[in-house]
């Protein structure tokens, strides 16, 4: 194919996400990220999945293909659960099983794809973390894969590649609460504490899927041509060239994949309901004065946890709207009774007026832009950071699982906000640490450095035509590493 050929032609993608609503969105934005560039995207799910995803904007619907291949049935898990989001986290690895499931759907899919004269051949197969057994069916058919992993590239880069773990292995909870050994430019702030470590290890064994997360990860890295992360250089500086190095395959970022002007929680049908009522409780506080707390739907909490964390908000005083989540363990609240059941008893009647507790789907994008909100208590999850980025808001940080221990020591490294004390060893937290950390980023003066740092970044991110080129030269990349394996 000629140079002007190759630049013009459009590709054929087929993107694969983990079954779960946090890895689906991004899929789904960079999804339409391609097809607004005039590429034709097929993103394949579970019908449960595919039901509930957001509609996909008119104009682009024509060039997103959404496939549901047929759910797996499962020993242990209920029925009709086809992703995180519909069994506790102590179910995820029967997910894993499901996934693993649709390699026999998936080979019938492709095989239908590649025979097809009209067109249908994929250029591309983009999947996530844990589809080990894809690479070997998508090379019996001669198409190229991609990796696309939407948990933070920093912890991918500590976690590091097979030949760092073979050259100095690491087991116990001490060896992930310390900066890998293997890579002298990591920064020595970035490491798990104790605590959280657990999670690393566990990571790094098989487990009732039969396969080690980690192991899963490093197939994919391994057996596809380069792997796109959702991040950029301003967020992270220096990764993208030292997963590079550390992984002998080209590290490529996407953006953040998030546009900030069309932020206005109207675009979600499965907003609809929540986002007037919860909005428009914002519009009534003044600027910059309310906390938005949400700690994702997996945050193993416990009920005490959940007592200290609202006892310390009512400690500190401020303006809150809390996106409210069931402890694990406990079935989901679905009344505003049941909800009250859960917390500190007469808390919602003390707070009432300056606080709301919000069980249903908040649509967290819009609130984060909405003029009110003065920074995100938040448990770290990458896509949650980087949209409280997005909108300039500073992060009041409790972690928990995966990555978003690594997230909040990189967040506060970059000075936009600050962890929630904690005992190093369990990991308890109380009411103090809760007020303290809210106190310091919302009234206290050293807040405003951690506000000044998080709008000189939003500045930086608002760029979209900066956030536009990253997209251009990974759709460079698509049509180069086709051609030539790199
Ligand atoms: C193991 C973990 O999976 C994580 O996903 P999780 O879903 O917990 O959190 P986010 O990435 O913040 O994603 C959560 C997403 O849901 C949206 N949302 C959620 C609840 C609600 O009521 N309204 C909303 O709009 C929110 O805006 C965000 O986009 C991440 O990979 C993380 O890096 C990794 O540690």
């Amino acid at each position: 194919m000629n140079e002007a050929a190759a630049t013009t032609k459009k590709l054929n993608l087929v993107l694969f996400p983990w079954l779960a609503f946090g890895h689906m969105i991004p899929y789904l934005e960079l999804a339409k990220r391609l097809a607004a560039r005039g590429h034709a995207v097929t993103f394949l799910s579970t019908p449960r999945n595919v039901a509930r995803l957001p509609p996909v904007p008119a104009d682009l619907s024509p060039r997103v293909h959404l496939v549901a291949l047929p759910a797996p049935v499962v020993d242990g898990l209920p029925e009709g659960a086809e992703s995180t989001a519909d069994v506790p986290p102590e179910m995820n690895e029967l997910i894993k099983k499901a996934v693993d499931g649709l390699a026999a759907p998936f080979a019938a899919f492709l095989a239908d794809a590649v025979a097809d004269d009209g067109g249908r051949r994929p250029d591309w197969i983009v999947m996530d973390f844990c589809h080990h057994w894809l690479p070997a069916i998508a090379e019996a058919h001669g198409v190229p894969c991609a990796a696309f992993l939407i948990v933070q590239p920093t912890a991918i880069a500590f976690l590091g590649p097979r030949w760092a773990q073979a050259a100095h292995p690491r087991t116990t909870l001490e060896d992930f609460a310390a900066p890998p050994r293997w890579c002298s430019s990591f920064p020595s702030a970035i490491a798990y504490r104790r605590h959280e470590a657990g999670w690393a290890v566990d990571a790094f064994r098989p487990n009732a899927s039969g396969v080690s997360d980690i192991e899963r990860m490093w197939q994919i890295i391994e057996r596809t041509r380069f792997t796109i992360y959702r991040s950029c250089d301003e967020v992270e500086p220096g990764v993208f060239a030292l997963l590079t190095d550390l992984f002998h395959k080209p590290a490529v970022p996407a953006g953040v994949l998030l546009q900030p002007d069309i932020a206005d929680g109207n675009s979600s049908s499965r907003s609809a309901g929540a986002r007037s009522e919860v909005l428009q409780w914002l519009d009534r506080q003044p600027p910059k004065s309310t906390i938005y707390v949400a700690l994702g739907s997996e945050a193993p909490l416990t009920a005490s946890n959940l007592h200290e964390l609202a006892l310390g908000l009512e400690l500190a005083g401020v303006r809150f709207l809390w996106a409210f989540r069931k402890p694990s363990g406990m079935s989901a609240p679905t009344s505003s009774t049941d909800v009250a059941e859960l917390l500190p008893a007469g808390f919602e009647g003390r707070t009432r007026g300056h606080a709301l507790v919000w069980s249903g789907w908040v649509p967290q994008v819009a609130v984060l832009a909405h003029a009110a909100v003065g920074a995100f208590l938040t448990h770290c999850g990458w896509g949650s950071t980087i949209e409280s980025l997005v909108f300039g808001r500073p992060l009041v940080m409790l972690p928990f699982v995966v990555d978003q221990g690594l997230i909040a020591r990189t967040m506060a490294e970059r000075g936009v906000g600050v962890e929630v004390a904690r005992d190093e060893v369990d990991g308890s937290f109380g009411r103090d640490g809760v007020a303290a950390a809210v106190r310091s980023v919302m009234v206290e003066e050293q807040g405003e450095v951690f506000a000044s740092n998080a709008e000189r970044l939003e500045r930086v991110l608002r760029d979209q035509r900066r956030q536009d080129q990253y997209m251009d030269e990974l759709v460079g990349c698509l049509k180069r590493y086709k051609e030539d394996s790199c």
